[in-house]
């Protein structure tokens, strides 16, 4: 399906492309979805889908020239051969959608639909993709859809730009406790050149002193400042001029360059090849390794999750949900190495394999596992950490029960279990009946008798259970019962072995000569049957 979508959205050109959405915001309960048919056409086009993925996004509060922004780097990207690709000065500014005015504008998440194909220095191709966010703390959102989105946003790019006006304050710096690969501070309407000039260099010293961590600073600022610089690798911040009166006053601006100031247009040529050219495209990592588009159709999906209960994240907890997603990557990551192994081992195709080889080969799968998952680069701390591994070892040990029972349903032996026991148990009942019948016990007799009809009874439904399909919750009863009984033999075996005496020598000894004869019981007993229907 998303094939067949895929040529059509190759052959997109500028005026088919458009921004789509990927989460749409429900405004009345004020949840969130994940647009997956949408996400799947613009990430799984057969020409990106096995790139390395660049996902530049912008976020940060509403109203303050995101999109604006954006449709300038979707000019770069479809121009960026031209010195020109600023474009012409009449042209009006489309792309991402936006406009003058207080209400808000860009609500969920937006992607431009075509996805750039750009060839690095280094000679590898990459996949830009270009991301919008609804803009933060609107008169219509809680504190909580906020977060949401701008964790959302943030854990799926490789290039965070945080939009922020006029200043940093402090509680920008705590909005920002997710990680990503490169966080660029754009700082809108810079009002004072002469302390700091406009521009990276200016952005740089700025930033510095607003992120020194002081020693008589209060213990929480300290804390912010440390934990920003060790979830970004790489810290960036750009001082842009204000655009004009016009932009920000005249209604009737439609983005054109005539009506945008000097000053703006000269620093928005440095700042959009900083962000997009080839030689500086951020490719996206988690855990470790690169992240190509289809992988991050499944982070979408997995990061989706975790926003979609009821309460939380607030802001604070914004850390703790991308430390969740990361330690769930994490996680996953590790059971696909488990099982990718016990596949090769005992997968379906796979002979029937002993128990205690079996066992073994999980024993070290499962070492491998959970390494892996200790060597994954994680957020939360230790103990949040272990959390995960321990339900990472859980579902370890549960999926090893599953390959347990696939591995023992191949034996046929253990498939016969259930009939060779009932049979057994009818075998027994018959002696029992006819000897205790002789000595005159009547009652004891009728006791047997009953019994092995009972047993009878259950063979033929157990039968006509696994022929037919149906009822297998009766089958699966007949199939308990009969496996207590057998392990009950077995360990009256195994027990009388450890008393050591010869009557124990002989009970192991009975017990392993008589269960694989039992085994076969229902095979004699199906030719004895067929003999007398069809004597020779
Ligand atoms: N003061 C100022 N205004 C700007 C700047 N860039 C764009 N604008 C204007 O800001 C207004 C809002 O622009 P948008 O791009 O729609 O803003 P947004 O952040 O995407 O807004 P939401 O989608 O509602 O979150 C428009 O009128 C732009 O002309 C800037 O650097 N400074
Ligand atoms: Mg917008």
């Amino acid at each position: 399906q998303a094939d067949t979508n895929l040529s059509e959205t190759k052959l997109n050109d500028i005026s088919s492309a458009r921004p789509v959405q990927i989460v749409v915001a429900h405004e009345d309960d004020h949840a969130f979805e994940l647009d997956e048919a949408a996400l799947e056409r613009i990430l799984l086009q057969e020409h990106v889908r096995d790139l390395n993925v660049v996902v530049v996004s912008v976020a940060g509060a509403f109203r303050k020239g995101k999109s604006f922004l954006l449709d300038f780097m979707l000019r770069f990207m479809y121009n960026k051969m031209s010195s020109s690709w600023l474009g012409g000065h009449e042209e009006p500014l489309t792309g991402f959608t936006w406009r003058g005015g207080c209400e808000r504008e860009t609500t969920g998440i937006l992607a431009w639909s075509e996805v750039f194909v750009v060839d690095k220095p280094d000679g590898s191709k990459v996949a830009v993709l270009l991301i919008d966010t609804q803009g933060a703390f609107d008169s219509q959102s809680t504190i909580k859809d906020c977060a949401t989105l701008f964790a959302l946003s943030t854990m799926t790019s490789s290039v965070q730009v945080y939009n922020l006006s006029q200043n940093v304050q402090e509680d920008d710096l705590q909005h920002l406790q997710v990680c990503v690969l490169t966080l660029m501070f754009l700082i809108r309407d810079w009002s004072y050149p002469y302390e700091h000039p406009y521009g990276l260099e200016g952005g740089k010293s700025f930033l510095e002193k607003r992120l020194q961590v002081k020693q008589n600073q209060h213990e929480e600022l300290q804390n912010v400042r440390k934990h920003i610089h060790s979830c970004f690798s790489n810290i960036g911040c750009f001082l842009l001029p204000h655009p004009g009166l016009k932009v920000a006053t005249n209604p009737n601006f439609d983005g054109r360059l005539a009506d945008i100031d000097d000053d703006f247009k000269m620093e928005l040529v440095s700042l959009v090849p900083i962000l997009l050219s080839p030689e500086n495209l951020v490719e996206k990592e988690i855990g470790g390794s690169k992240v190509t588009c289809r992988d991050l159709v499944q982070y979408f999906k997995a990061y989706m999750k975790i926003y979609q209960g009821e309460e939380l994240p607030h802001p604070k907890s914004m850390l703790q949900a991308t430390a969740e997603a990361n330690n769930l990557a994490a996680v996953a990551g590790a059971k696909e190495i488990y099982n990718k192994g016990m596949e090769q081992m005992c997968g379906g195709d796979k002979p029937y394999m002993a128990a205690d080889q079996l066992e073994r080969g999980h024993n070290d799968l499962r070492k491998v596992a959970v390494k892996h998952f200790c060597s994954v680069k994680k957020m939360g701390g230790e103990d949040f950490c272990r959390r995960y591994q321990e339900q990472l070892e859980a579902e370890l040990d549960e999926a090893f029960g599953n390959f347990v029972k696939h591995n023992d349903g191949k034996n046929i032996f253990y498939a016969a279990r259930t009939p060779a026991t009932l049979f057994a148990v009818m075998f027994a009942m018959y002696v029992a009946s006819l000897v205790t019948g002789f000595l005159g016990v009547n009652t004891v007799a009728a006791v047997c008798n009953l019994v092995m009809g009972v047993a009878l009874a259950a063979l033929c439904l157990w039968a006509y259970v696994k022929y037919s399909g149906e009822f297998r919750e009766v089958g699966s009863v007949i199939d308990q019962v009969a496996e207590t009984l057998w392990e009950q033999v077995g360990d009256l075996g195994r027990g009388a072995q450890k008393m050591n005496t010869s009557c124990s020598v002989y009970v192991t000894h009975l017990s392993c000569w008589v269960c694989p004869f039992l085994s076969c019981l229902p095979f004699y007993s199906l030719l004895i049957f067929i003999n007398k229907m069809f004597p020779l």
